[in-house]
């Protein structure tokens, strides 16, 4: 059923990949659906297939075939330069590294997506004040601590107010506290500004911020479950290692 409130849908997306006379499909028809405000995170294990759809869903390569649909514009048949305009304008960027540039300030580097637009002071104020960053505004990178960093990196990605915030492993280089930190942070920004998130890990603490698990096994979406359906992480990370460990069994004996 479509929802009027559906800020991402994809259809059975494909993307292969030759090595030299073998092809790969990285992507075999996975199909998903977002509504506003919907806090997604897609789990699997190393080549499932997670940073290509992350990937593709970004616009940063294109599907062989099948359809991606951001708040109605589908951007799967887009050349290039299309492609460049839809990202700037409806998709914000979080990856691992925070890909900061390191010798401007925060505040500096939060406003970079803006290409010289103006943004109101109310409305930095508001994005620095959410995020903790107040007191660090005029800090380069190397004067902040990854959790910092990485919440500079949310700013930035959210200074354009995308319709959609592509996360990519985001606490992969923290420890446990800033991890924390930054997971509770994401839940809020759903929470609290109707933020729709779509996020890959292989972390059960982090998947467990999200509402709603993807894994996929071979390129496939091979099962989904809601986080409240888990009482904690440790619970999470079972039912996703039995998702796996059924998934590995299933290709064993076909
Ligand atoms: N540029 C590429 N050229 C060739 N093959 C690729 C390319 N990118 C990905 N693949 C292959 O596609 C499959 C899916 O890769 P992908 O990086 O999406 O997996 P992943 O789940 O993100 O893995 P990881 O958790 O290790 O990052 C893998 O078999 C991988 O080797």
């Amino acid at each position: 059923m479509k929802s009027d409130n559906r800020t991402l849908e994809i259809r059975s997306l494909e993307k292969y990949y030759s090595h030299g006379e073998q092809k790969i499909a990285a992507l075999d028809g996975v199909s998903l659906a977002v509504d506003k405000g919907d806090f997604v995170a897609i789990m699997g294990a190393s080549g499932s297939g997670k940073s290509t759809l992350l990937h593709l869903i970004g616009g940063l390569t294109n599907a062989d075939r099948g359809e991606i649909i951001i708040n109605g514009t589908d951007i799967s048949g887009y050349g290039d330069h299309d492609l460049t305009l839809f990202r700037r304008n409806h998709l914000g960027f979080v990856f691992q590294a925070y890909n900061l540039m390191p010798f401007l300030t925060a505040e500096e580097n939060i406003k970079l997506p803006l290409l010289g637009k103006k943004v109101t002071d109310s409305q930095l104020e508001k994005l620095l004040d959410r995020l903790g960053l107040k007191d660090r505004r005029h800090h380069r990178p190397d004067a902040l601590s990854g959790g910092e960093q990485q919440r500079v990196a949310i700013a930035r990605a959210l200074i354009t107010e995308p319709d959609v915030l592509l996360v990519d492993e985001p606490t992969g280089n923290l420890d446990s506290v800033a991890e924390e930190d930054i997971c509770q942070l994401l839940r809020q920004l759903c929470d609290e500004q109707q933020c729709t998130i779509a996020m890959v890990t292989h972390e059960p603490a982090v998947a467990f911020a999200a509402d709603r698990v993807h894994v996929l096994s071979d390129g496939k979406i091979v099962d989904s479950f809601a986080t409240s359906e888990c009482d904690n992480e440790a619970e999470l990370a079972v039912k996703y290692q039995q998702i796996v460990h059924q998934q590995k069994q299933l290709t064993k004996t076909r």
